[in-house]
């Protein structure tokens, strides 16, 4: 799989999407490592994707690797509260001292498995997937930008709930820490997509999406907020894309100093996780960020999940979110 330096990969899509060829690209959360390659040139031996119907499944041929096992087995082994707990420790510290007020922190979970990569994908239902042979598999519900006709969306998605328990509705919506988590990844966004468009306007606010699991059904409010592009935008898709990035959502803000606070708390690399993927069919695009990731390392699968974090936030329900997060879209 060849990757590209950020330079390289914006000059490709600013020529591609100027000539209407279509391509699909994967972007890491630190915008080191990137992937775009004209559609009709991705090889289903080293990449499948079905980004919201966009695919090239059809040309895939691993068969044998699409069987599922009669009983899956599922068995994540979090890291303990307390480690969890120094590296909400550090980020509640920098939000008390000022430095961020929503920061995205997010953990390596080990996953005891009879699924491989190529299963998980073959089985999950998700609006944007993807499969990078060895590496990892993606089934994201999250939109990161669309552009239709000059017309850029973003759907900032904050705010998690078992759908289970009576009432999640009414509960998720009527969470204040929640709320005011969402208000603040909704401005963040505002100003992001104000970077690249005019007449920024929030369209939708905190519907509601049912995201179906293994483990059972989770609720996930989002917004959607639009804006205009300028008419040659196309010259330019490369350099739109990145000036948004990395996506609001997944460090929080002020992005800046949030990412330096995630680096220290994390101590491990996102790699792709949270970084985004999409399609340029040609005219429109569609993007997703990279969230529900499972990671091919040689000693197992791991499997990369988090949340925001606010002066708010309770230390327990955070480290209940990170884990509720581990799932496959099985079912
Ligand atoms: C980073 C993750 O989630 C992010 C945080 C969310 C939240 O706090 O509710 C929801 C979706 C993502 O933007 C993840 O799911 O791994």
């Amino acid at each position: 799989m060849k990757l590209y330096n950020k330079q390289e990969a914006i000059g490709r899509m600013n020529v591609l999407a100027s000539r209407a060829k279509p391509f699909v690209f994967l972007i890491d959360y630190l915008q080191e490592q990137v992937y775009v390659e004209e559609a009709k040139n991705v090889s289903p031996a080293e990449l499948v994707y079905n980004l919201n119907g966009f695919t090239n499944e059809d040309g895939w041929h691993h068969q044998q690797q699409k069987g599922l096992p009669e009983q899956i087995e599922w068995n994540p082994d979090p890291v303990s509260f307390e480690e969890y707990n120094c590296a909400f420790e550090y980020v509640r510290k920098n939000i008390l001292a000022g430095n961020s007020f929503l920061t995205n922190l997010t953990f390596r979970t080990p996953v005891c498995t009879n699924l491989t990569l190529e299963s998980i994908y073959c089985h999950s239902r998700a609006l944007y997937q993807v499969w990078v042979k060895g590496r990892f598999v993606v089934f994201s519900p999250e939109i990161f930008v669309r552009i239709n006709n000059g017309v850029i969306s973003s759907y900032p998605m904050k705010g998690t709930i078992d759908a289970t328990l009576p009432d999640a509705r009414r509960i998720l919506l009527e969470d204040e820490k929640e709320a005011a988590e969402h208000a603040t990844i909704v401005d963040l966004i505002r100003n992001d997509l104000s970077i690249v468009a005019s007449h920024v306007r929030v369209s939708r606010y905190r519907y509601m999406d049912v995201i179906q699991t293994n483990r059972g059904p989770i609720l996930q409010t989002s917004s959607e907020i639009c804006g205009e592009l300028p008419e040659d935008y196309k010259q330019r898709l490369g350099d739109i894309l990145f000036s948004m990035l990395p996506a609001g959502s997944i460090t929080g803000a002020p992005k800046k100093k949030t990412m330096q606070i995630i680096c220290e708390a994390e101590g491990y690399e996102r790699g792709f996780y949270t970084g985004i993927t999409g399609y340029f069919d040609g005219t429109n695009l569609d993007s997703a960020v990279m969230i529900r990731f499972v990671e091919q390392q040689p000693e197992g699968l791991y499997f990369k999940s988090g949340g925001g974090i606010t002066f708010k936030s309770d230390a327990r329900s955070e480290y209940e979110e990170m884990k509720q997060k581990v799932y496959v879209p099985i079912y």
